[in-house]
């Protein structure tokens, strides 16, 4: 018997007075898959990530993790059950070093309160610095978060995102705000991340390199429907999406709308 989809949504709906966020979305995410969900801006790619996350109740539909019912759940419960996020705007704790960063992500994960967090946690400490060596922040380990180069905030938030060891990770325009040559590194750091943690991903991204360049699979919305669902090769030829988003864009990897 093949393992259900790591994630499954099915005909999610919501609607904001009379605008349709999401209409009809129906997809899967599985393991060790890294799904691009792109498409205009409005499109529902928010809406969508925040039904899955338990921010947004959806006025219809069902969001399945691994076979089980979530949908409505509040957010501290999803995140319990195994779906990790990171943020546009990275969230670490400046003021520690990267390394208890990670230990404090492992302990909190574990249910640890932070009164009774002590860091001489050989356990915590060794599987830290075994995250930061995953992520390429060994060298760090020491360094104040605060000051880091910002791909390296963005390597540390990755590093305590999957520290809870999640089953779904949700990466809201992981990219954002990086130069081709870093992002690139990031998208190709979650890839392996994910083949190697069995991890399902699913991403926004408006950067088309970091797309074509990486996403195993990609789904694109437009004005709360799914327009296209494939393949990198079967999304850049299909004429639909290069009329409603990709426009000259897929030629060249640029950007999209
Ligand atoms: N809280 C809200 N109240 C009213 N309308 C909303 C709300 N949230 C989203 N919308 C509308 O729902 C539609 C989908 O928005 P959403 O933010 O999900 O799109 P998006 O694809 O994430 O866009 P972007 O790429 O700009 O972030 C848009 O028309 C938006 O204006």
């Amino acid at each position: 018997m093949t393992a259900p989809p790591v994630l499954s949504v099915g005909n999610l709906a919501k609607a904001y007075g009379g605008v349709h966020a999401l209409d009809g979305v129906s997809f899967d995410v599985h393991a060790g898959e890294l799904l691009a969900l792109i498409g205009p801006n409005g499109a529902g790619k928010s809406t969508c990530f925040n039904v899955v996350n338990g921010q947004i109740r959806p006025d219809a539909g069902t969001v399945r993790l691994e076979g089980r019912d979530i949908t409505g759940l509040p957010p501290r419960a999803i995140a319990r059950l195994g779906v990790g996020r990171t943020f546009q705007i990275a969230a670490v704790f400046g003021s520690l070093t990267v390394l208890a960063n990670v230990e404090t992500a492992l302990l909190a994960s574990r249910g640890a309160s932070f009164g009774l967090w002590r860091p001489q946690d050989g356990q915590a400490r060794g599987e830290a610095l075994d995250l930061l060596a995953q992520t390429g922040l060994a060298a760090l380990a020491d360094r104040p978060a605060t000051g880091l180069a910002y791909g390296d905030v963005k390597r540390l938030e990755l590093a305590i995102a999957i520290a809870g060891s999640p089953r779904l990770l949700l990466m809201d325009e992981p990219t954002a705000g990086m130069g081709t040559h870093e992002r690139l590194a990031l998208i190709g750091l979650v890839r392996r991340l994910a083949a190697a943690r069995s991890l399902a991903v699913l991403f926004t991204e408006h950067s088309m390199d970091v797309v074509f360049g990486h996403a195993t699979r990609v789904i694109v919305l437009a004005r709360g429907r799914v327009i296209a669902d494939g393949s990198v090769e079967e999304i850049r030829a299909d004429p639909q999406v290069r009329a409603v988003y990709l426009g000259r864009s897929a030629a060249t990897g640029e950007r999209g709308s």
